[in-house]
């Protein structure tokens, strides 16, 4: 029920209770009145009864439905009161948002004015710059016209180059149509042609391949024919030079050099001075470099599978160490050789695949040692092959194969430490033993199923000076009359085999026999004659230089035939010659010498 309905309600019951009191009220003033007259009286009083009785039972009920109604209405009061607590609330609410409003108004106002007058200005800058352009544009307009008037003239005069240029391209549309006919016909020409080319230029490639090869066996020949012009065997000759603590001394130089001949060496001994005739000279201050430049070619062509040997020889000191070994920050011959051959063999024809092996091998009173081996301190032999070729080989001599230069400094490593730890005095010991170092080149070409094989022995000899004629004992006479018989046999070998003897005393000592495989056959040597400069060394230096000078007599091939004869005061005091034939390839020339008798003098 409403709140307006039970208000209603409760005015209805209150005045219904009202009228039920008046009509109670006159009921028993009637009464009171009509008391005289018994039956009807009776009969009113007890109809009144009965109404006052149904009035109070109405007047209870309508008591208790007003109870009821207030109890509701004190409810309804409640709820009103709250809701009007809600509306004051939402009123207040709105009063704040009324005055937010007007607060935005107020700057809606404030910002309108000010859109207004940048409206206005804009306005005003647009009508400007209108007005600029308007008239910028009517001066181009202008010029435009004027232009245009200068255009008409051009088209009037273009007229006819347009007639044509409309002429060419009709022409042109008509090839353009033509154009995929076209195309597709000059496809198939050049695809035609293409075909031709290349099946030319195949052909002409396997011709370039087959030239290529006959190229390269030519210049297999020619540098092989180089080095058998300069001489199968030759000999270079390097002055050391003087130390500080020498210099410093009260040691003299006695070495000059030819300024126009850089084969000639001068060497004052005794007051005359002796002129030596050599392939090539090497002052003191020639590099490394120079050096190896001069030896390059013999070390290649173990690549093309020669044998080849380079020995550094000469007094002890004279510095054939450092020739063949170089110090770490500059190599000698041995280490750039190994260098030469990787940069060779990995440049090299492209089906040929190359090995790389070194062995390293002392000789010491006539016994061989494996410098490389687990016990470098056993014994090696040098034994035939028993696979009947005639080759010979050394059982349980240590191979390493080597791909780059760490490997070769390891190996390089190896040897010294090994060759140190078998002696006290490393410096003495390396004086009076022989060092090799073996390389090994083995090429196989996986087209042709060629082999080859070329062996590289480079050497530095024990010390040449004459220890025996000094008055040694003991074991240092022992160690010299070895060194003095290994040296005499390399002597009496290379005179045999370029005296082409029957006989090759290579089993003469253990440095011959094992080099027999290079030093035999069309295998090419190199000797570097080591010179001390010093006066307190010069008879040493005079014995080295006439070996040296043999040695390079008897080989003088026809390249050097021309070269002039060395006349000098050592060619006139030389003592008596044999006949020696020397023969190199389809060259015969007789010249006579003793080589054997230049080792052997020194022995
Ligand atoms: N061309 C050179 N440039 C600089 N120093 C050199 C040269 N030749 C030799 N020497 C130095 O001279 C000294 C002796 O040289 P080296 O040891 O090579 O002589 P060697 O002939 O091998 O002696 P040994 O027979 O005792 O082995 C070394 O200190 C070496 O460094």
């Amino acid at each position: 029920m409403g709140y307006e309905q039970m208000e209603k309600a409760s005015r209805r019951s209150a005045e219904n209770q009202e009228q039920l009191a008046a009509r109670l009220q006159d009921a028993e003033e009637a009464l009171s009145h009509q008391a005289a007259a018994p039956l009807q009286v009776k009969y009113v009083t007890r109809t009144v009864e009965i109404e006052s009785v149904q009035c109070k039972q109405a007047l209870v009920e309508a008591q208790a439905r007003n109870q009821a109604l207030q109890e509701q209405l004190g409810v309804q009061r409640q709820l009103l009161r709250e809701l009007e607590e809600q509306l004051h609330e939402s009123q207040r609410t709105r009063c704040v948002r009324l005055c937010q409003i007007l607060v935005y108004e107020g700057e809606m106002e404030r910002a309108q004015g000010q859109l207004e007058a940048e409206l206005q200005s804009l306005e005003e800058e647009k009508n400007r710059v209108i007005e600029e352009a308007f008239i910028r544009a009517e001066s181009e307009m202008k010029a435009v016209h004027e232009n245009l008037a200068g255009v008409r003239m051009n088209l009037l005069t273009l007229q006819p180059a347009l007639r044509t240029l409309t002429c060419d391209y009709n022409c042109l549309k008509r090839q353009v149509q033509d154009f995929p006919y076209m195309l597709e016909k000059a496809i198939a020409e050049a695809k035609q042609e293409i075909c031709q080319v290349i099946g030319e230029v195949s052909s002409a490639n396997q011709e370039l391949l087959r030239k290529y090869k006959r190229e390269m066996n030519l210049r297999k020949k020619c540098h092989n024919e180089l080095v058998r012009l300069k001489g199968n065997i030759r000999v270079l000759c390097r002055v050391r030079p003087i130390c500080q603590e020498e210099a410093e001394g009260d040691c003299k130089n006695m070495v000059t050099f030819d300024p126009d001949d850089d084969a000639v060496l001068c060497l004052s001994n005794k007051g005359k001075l002796m002129t030596f005739e050599l392939d090539k000279v090497f002052p003191p201050q020639a590099t490394q470099e120079e050096v190896f430049q001069e030896v390059q070619s013999l070390v290649t062509s173990c690549i093309d599978g020669y044998n080849v040997c380079i020995f550094a020889y000469g007094q002890t000191g004279s510095g054939k160490t450092y020739t063949m070994e170089g110090v770490a920050e500059d190599p000698g011959i041995n280490q750039r050789a190994l260098r030469l051959l990787f940069s060779e063999v990995s440049e090299k024809k492209p089906d040929w695949d190359y090995n790389i092996t070194v062995s390293m091998v002392e000789i010491y009173n006539e016994m061989l040692r494996n410098l490389l081996g687990d016990t470098p301190s056993e014994k090696l032999d040098i034994k035939m092959c028993p696979d009947g070729s005639g080759q010979l080989y050394v059982p349980g001599l240590t191979e390493f194969s080597v791909e780059c230069v760490e490997d070769i400094n390891k190996v390089f490593e190896l040897g010294h430490m090994n060759r140190a730890t078998a002696c006290t005095n490393l410096n003495e010991h390396s004086s009076r033993s022989h060092a090799l170092l073996i390389i090994t080149v083995a090429g196989f070409n996986s087209s042709t199923g060629h082999r080859t094989s070329g062996k590289l022995n480079l050497v530095d000899l024990a010390g040449s000076e004459r220890i025996a004629k000094s008055g040694a004992e003991g074991s240092r006479l022992r160690e010299a009359q070895c060194i003095n018989k290994s040296l005499s046999a390399l002597g009496d070998v290379i005179n045999a085999l370029r005296s082409r003897h029957s006989h090759v005393p290579f089993r003469n000592s253990r440095l011959t026999y094992l080099l027999q495989d290079s030093l035999s056959g069309d295998n090419k040597t190199l000797m570097v004659v080591q010179v001390s400069p010093l006066d307190s060394n010069v008879s040493e230096s005079v014995c080295s230089l006439k070996f040296a000078q043999r040695v390079r007599t008897v080989e003088l091939g026809p390249a050097s035939s021309s070269r002039r004869c060395a006349e000098n005061s050592s060619t006139s005091s030389s003592p008596t010659h044999d006949s020696v034939e020397v023969f190199t390839h389809n060259y015969t020339q007789s010249i006579t010498t003793s080589l054997g008798w230049a080792f052997k003098k020194y022995g």
